[in-house]
């Protein structure tokens, strides 16, 4: 037998050394900070392996309690549609952390949807595993609050990732809505009516997110037809008028983004039915990836 001092160091595998992280390029830029690739290269001979390594815009050296958050929620999360959380690099005695993550080098459905022309069946089948990553992260209780096809990464031609968690919310049992005035640059094109008018964030918004991302796969991400695009040609000239304010007026009266070219009727039926103005008249992700399951027979 081995004895102790004979065997590798138990070295952890979720520790990541600065010394040995070499930057390859930047991937990301976020409001509050930055996701680049590198290499992890302990050898030191060009044989490690990539990763994705998040790191937020660091202030007065303290490290912002909702950081931990993010990593924490990251970590607890394991789902074949969920981006693998690898570990975390600290610094400064822990004064600053970088979380690690698995790298998908086919990027997110934005680079990835205009350059493959891929069929109805395909876009379904990504929107359905979408469904299954976000309904995991409801049973333990989280709202993503920015899912859209930026954030929704391509491991494969039949595999897709919820890859960011920057905007993840705990809702404590018994609450409903989490509130928040978000100061970053929020994706109002995203965000449910409920969202823009009183900051009101639910399970049920993250649903009305699901309907634009299924929107924007349905469009391949062709940026002519991208949610911004569809909602200022609908918001006409609106000089100089709070851009919130006129897009909340325009979802009050019912307004919505078009059906995609080439989009089934049932799945633009699906999509009005997450933009439904009462969250509660909203599906729920179960339900949803039965409908798409029907639709793709
Ligand atoms: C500090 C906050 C913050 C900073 C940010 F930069 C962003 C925006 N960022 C999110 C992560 C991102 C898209 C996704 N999902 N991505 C991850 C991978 C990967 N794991 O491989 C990847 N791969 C890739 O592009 O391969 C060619 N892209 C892309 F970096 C954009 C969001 C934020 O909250």
């Amino acid at each position: 037998d081995i004895s102790p001092s004979e065997s590798l160091p138990n070295t952890d595998p979720s520790v990541f050394h600065k010394r040995y992280l070499k930057k390859l390029r930047d991937l990301g830029e976020g409001h509050f900070g930055k996701v680049t690739l590198y290499q992890y290269d302990p050898a030191n001979d060009g044989t490690g392996e990539r990763v994705a390594v998040k790191a937020l815009k660091q202030e007065n050296g303290s490290v912002p309690n909702g950081w931990i958050k993010e990593i924490e929620i990251l970590k607890s999360l394991y789902h074949s549609n969920i981006v693998k959380y690898k570990g975390c690099c600290t610094e400064m005695g822990g004064q600053v952390v970088q979380l690690i993550m698995e790298y998908l080098p086919l990027g997110s459905l934005r680079e990835y949807l205009p350059k493959r022309k891929l069929g109805v069946p395909q876009c379904l089948m990504f929107a359905q595993q979408i469904c299954q990553g976000m309904e995991y992260l409801h049973t333990k209780r989280y709202i993503h609050r920015d899912l859209a096809a930026r954030n929704v990464l391509v491991e494969n031609d039949s595999l897709v990732k919820i890859g960011d968690f920057g905007l993840t919310k705990y809702i404590p049992e018994g609450e409903i809505y989490y509130r928040v005035r978000e100061d970053g640059d929020s994706p109002v094109f995203w965000y449910a009516i409920e969202c823009l008018k009183e900051s009101k964030f639910s399970f049920a918004s993250d649903i009305w997110s699901f309907g634009v991302t299924l929107y924007e796969i349905l469009t391949r991400c062709d940026h002519r037809q991208s949610p911004p695009t569809k909602f200022f040609e609908m918001m006409e000239e609106t000089k100089g008028q709070m851009t919130v304010m006129v897009l909340i007026k325009l979802l009050e009266k019912q307004l919505r983004l078009p059906c995609p070219r080439e989009c089934p009727h049932e799945v633009k039926v699906l999509m009005d039915q997450c933009w439904a103005a009462d969250p509660a008249q909203r599906p729920l992700f179960r339900s949803i990836i039965e409908k798409l399951e029907a639709i793709r027979q």
